[in-house]
């Protein structure tokens, strides 16, 4: 008798969990995607149907394959034009023009507006409200990757890591040395590759510029522990590797991050040995060290904090954030713009000439790259064409309203970098081609309006390395270009390609002579 409600009790319960799940799969999947979607149609919104569970994923699928077998077929040598957009989002090209600046779509479950419309755009970038806040999904769909540092968080919390972690950023004496030494150890090596090679070395440049921007990052993080950071940060690349070829195709579908399959896997045992590595780090702090880097700023901002429950958790986070938030924008950003200057002798002569006039063979300092100004016009220009972040992503934490859109809680808005920097409206006939010389009056004689000028984003969650990222920029490319003569290799092979950030798909191989 007792066995008997024992089990029917057991059964009910079962029932009941099986019953919750659905309902809450139900909920994220159907129910929640539809009522966002119902709110914006009724506003007018048009945007490419979605199907259920995919959203509009597999018309995305088919668009980047096809660009992706048309563009390896293609583009060998100096490109002729720089349409990164098309090679890489030719879908939302597709959308734009049959929907306008202002359509809706969905990734997964996910719902997204995307908008290009200029107003609409500096409303958005600028808003200053806690409500309008980094996208949850980020943090969700890549958990082992971001956790819940300054990159995804939101309100308070990131008020508060803002204010802890900015001050470190700035750029002052030491990191301008550590920038300056990293360069040093590029230079000499290649060097040395050119000597063994007669003269005339093929070098693929983007393995360096990693390194280099990893050398900056680890010593800036780690200090004296620098050894130790680059260990962490070896294990960090292996992780993002992993991830970042679930971005996109996986993003927006529910749960998918919980199943044991084999790469959530790999990444959760990597996401643990990360974790005990950096506190590793810091039990070895509290026990010895007083340090002025970054990791010792986060160790004290956590300590000193109440907002901080986990302090674990902060400092592991704030570490992997940063490191995934400067390491490759910056080693990209200097691929492609050694790519650009090699394909255009002309521009690479004339910022030569004033590197040399300026720095007089002597590394660059910061008062020195003050003054090559040459040298910035041609980093806003290839950052402008190939801004490593394609997308300035918000979601509404609060029903909220931007122009004449009632914009619902739980809806995402995307304003994409590729299309905006390169609107022939906006920067005039020429968008699609390389011309540092629309920058000679700065942003605002660029642009028609200077703030859709984005490649750090804009408004209070504007990067807070743009600063550390353009001295890094400035000092490495203004060296090389004293040191060295480029040109485009024959194996360089045009392949813009989507990992976390727009990255040279197959490598940017530059022939390089001693000067
Ligand atoms: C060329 C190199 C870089 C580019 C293109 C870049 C671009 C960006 C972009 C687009 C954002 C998001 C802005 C937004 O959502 O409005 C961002 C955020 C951020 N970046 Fe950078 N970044 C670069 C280098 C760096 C470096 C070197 C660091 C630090 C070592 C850094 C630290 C950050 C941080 C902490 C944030 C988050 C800011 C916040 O949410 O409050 N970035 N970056």
């Amino acid at each position: 008798m007792e066995t008997h409600f024992l089990s029917k009790l057991l059964i009910s319960v079962a029932l009941v969990g099986i019953i919750g799940v659905f309902v809450r799969v139900y909920n994220a999947v159907v129910a929640e995607p539809r009522r966002l979607q119902s709110a914006m149609r009724k506003q007018g919104l048009k945007g490419p149907p979605p199907t259920i569970l995919l959203g509009n994923l597999l018309e995305i699928k088919k668009a980047r394959d096809a660009a992706a077998a048309a563009n390896a077929a293609t583009v060998k040598g100096p490109p002729p034009s720089h349409n990164c957009g098309a090679a890489l989002f030719s879908f939302f090209g597709n959308w734009r023009n049959q929907y306008g600046d202002v359509f809706m779509f969905s990734l997964g479950s996910l719902q997204i507006v995307h908008v290009t419309e200029p107003e609409m755009v500096k409303e958005i970038t600028t808003c200053t409200s806690l409500d309008l806040g980094r996208p949850t999904y980020e943090a969700k769909d890549r958990g082992p990757l971001l956790g819940q540092g300054i990159l995804t968080s939101n309100g308070p919390y990131w008020a508060h890591q803002k204010k802890i972690i900015a001050p470190e950023l700035y750029m002052d004496k030491g990191m301008i040395n550590v920038i300056q030494e990293s360069t040093m150890a590029l230079l000499k090596s290649w060097m040395k590759k050119i000597e063994a090679d007669g003269g005339l070395a093929d070098i693929k440049i983007d393995e360096y510029m990693g390194m280099f921007s990893g050398d900056v990052i680890s010593r800036a993080c780690f200090g004296s522990n620098y050894a130790d950071g680059e260990e962490i940060f070896m294990k960090f690349g292996a992780l993002k590797e992993s991830e970042s070829k679930k971005v996109f195709m996986s993003t927006g579908i529910p749960f998918l991050r919980h199943i044991p399959t084999k790469s959530n896997r790999e990444a959760w045992a990597l996401e643990k040995e990360i974790k005990d590595l950096i506190l590793n780090v810091v039990k070895g702090r509290k026990e010895s060290g007083f340090e002025k880097d970054l990791l010792q700023t986060v160790l004290e901002g956590a300590k000193n904090s109440n907002m901080i429950k986990d302090v674990d958790r902060f400092i592991v986070d704030n570490c992997k954030n940063i490191y995934l938030a400067g390491y490759e924008t910056t080693a990209v950003s200097a691929a492609w713009c050694l790519m650009l200057l090699a394909s255009h002798p002309e521009w690479q002569q004339r910022i030569r000439d004033e590197v040399v006039d300026i720095s007089n063979g002597q590394i660059p300092d910061a008062e020195m790259i003050r003054k090559m100004k040459l040298l910035s016009m041609a980093i806003n220009e290839s950052l402008r064409l190939y801004p490593p972040v394609p997308v300035v992503s918000r979601e509404a934490l609060k029903d909220m309203k931007f122009g004449n859109l009632n914009v619902p809680k739980g809806m995402n808005l995307w304003t994409i970098v590729t299309t905006i920097h390169t609107d022939p409206k906006i920067w005039g006939p020429d968008s699609y081609q390389f011309n540092p010389a629309r920058f000679a009056n700065g942003i605002t004689g660029a642009c028609k309006f200077p703030y859709l000028y984005m490649p750090f984003g804009v408004g209070p969650r504007v990067c807070l390395g743009q600063n550390l990222a353009l001295v890094e920029l400035k000092i490495l490319i203004s060296s090389i270009l004293s040191k060295f003569s480029l040109s485009l290799s024959p194996k360089y092979v045009h392949s813009p390609a989507m990992g976390l950030v727009i990255e040279p798909g197959l490598g940017v191989n530059v022939l390089m002579k001693l000067l």
